[in-house]
């Protein structure tokens, strides 16, 4: 019995479109409503929202089974955190703020048991592992994992090429909003200089044959973003949803 399918990962390799949400109240009855939306992929956010391991955990509990496949982000890349998410379950993973291919060589070392990699061997005890239940767990769970980094700065830009090199390396996210900011333009991704900057970036991970992927929360934004070839698309961050909502109700009643 080896380690479970990653759908996720199986899909993006099959170059389907994949449409995400944000999932950031770090809590696994919101993730639960968010699944019933049945988005492909939903982000359990560790880097902008309050989660930790229980938290993540008991949303990718929630999520099993789901349509709705899980995607962790970790606030940093570093490989203890990485051990200790896919250990409780995770197999498709997020990182912030890549800049070179070295790191991404690094993470994907960090996500893979030896000889690939340097994921520590803790499986006996592991969710991951549905507590031994999988007996060849170590043997095939490498397989299974997804990495997907994001490279949202200049410094990212610039070594994309050789970061598209990376063997391991599934994925890659835009960060529209750091890449913004790193460019000058803080708060307004749409500036033509990053819109340019976004365009070009897709196409070369497209053309390198890897899995691009981005956020945009406007429809004309999504839509011109799958045109220049993001394949994993994120439309939305439930936060903002039910804030929204929630003030456009009372705005309406208040002017009743
Ligand atoms: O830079 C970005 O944009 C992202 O990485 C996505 C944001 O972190 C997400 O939280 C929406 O603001």
């Amino acid at each position: 019995m080896p380690a479970p399918e990653n759908r996720f990962k199986t899909r993006l390799a099959k170059g389907e479109m994949l449409y995400g949400c944000w999932a950031g109240f770090a809590d696994p009855y919101a993730t639960e409503v968010l699944a019933t939306a049945n988005f492909d992929w939903l982000v359990i956010d560790g880097e902008h929202a309050p989660n930790d391991l229980r938290s993540t955990m008991a949303q990718l509990q929630v999520l099993e089974g789901r349509h709705s496949a899980p995607v962790v982000r970790l606030a940093h890349g570093a490989d203890w955190a990485i051990k200790q998410v896919l250990d409780i379950g995770a197999q498709t993973l997020l990182i912030p703020m890549v800049e070179s291919a070295e790191q991404a060589r690094e993470l994907v070392r960090a996500t893979r048991y030896p000889p690939q990699g340097i994921r520590g061997s803790g499986a006996a005890l592991a969710r991951a592992s549905h507590f031994s239940a999988i007996p060849d767990y170590i043997g095939t769970a490498n397989d299974q994992i997804c990495l997907l980094v994001q490279v949202e700065t200049r410094a990212g830009l610039a070594a994309l090429d050789d970061i598209l090199k990376v063997d391991g390396v599934d994925g890659v996210f835009i960060g529209p909003s750091d890449l913004a900011a790193d460019m000058g333009f803080a708060g307004d991704s749409s500036a033509p200089e990053v819109q340019d900057a976004i365009q070009d970036a897709l196409v070369r991970i497209k053309t390198a044959g890897k899995a691009p992927g981005i956020l945009a929360l406007d429809p004309a934004t999504a839509r011109t973003y799958r045109d220049w070839g993001a394949q994993f698309l994120a439309v939305g961050i439930d936060v903002v949803m039910l804030a929204q909502s929630a003030r456009d109700t009372m705005a309406r009643w208040r002017d009743d």
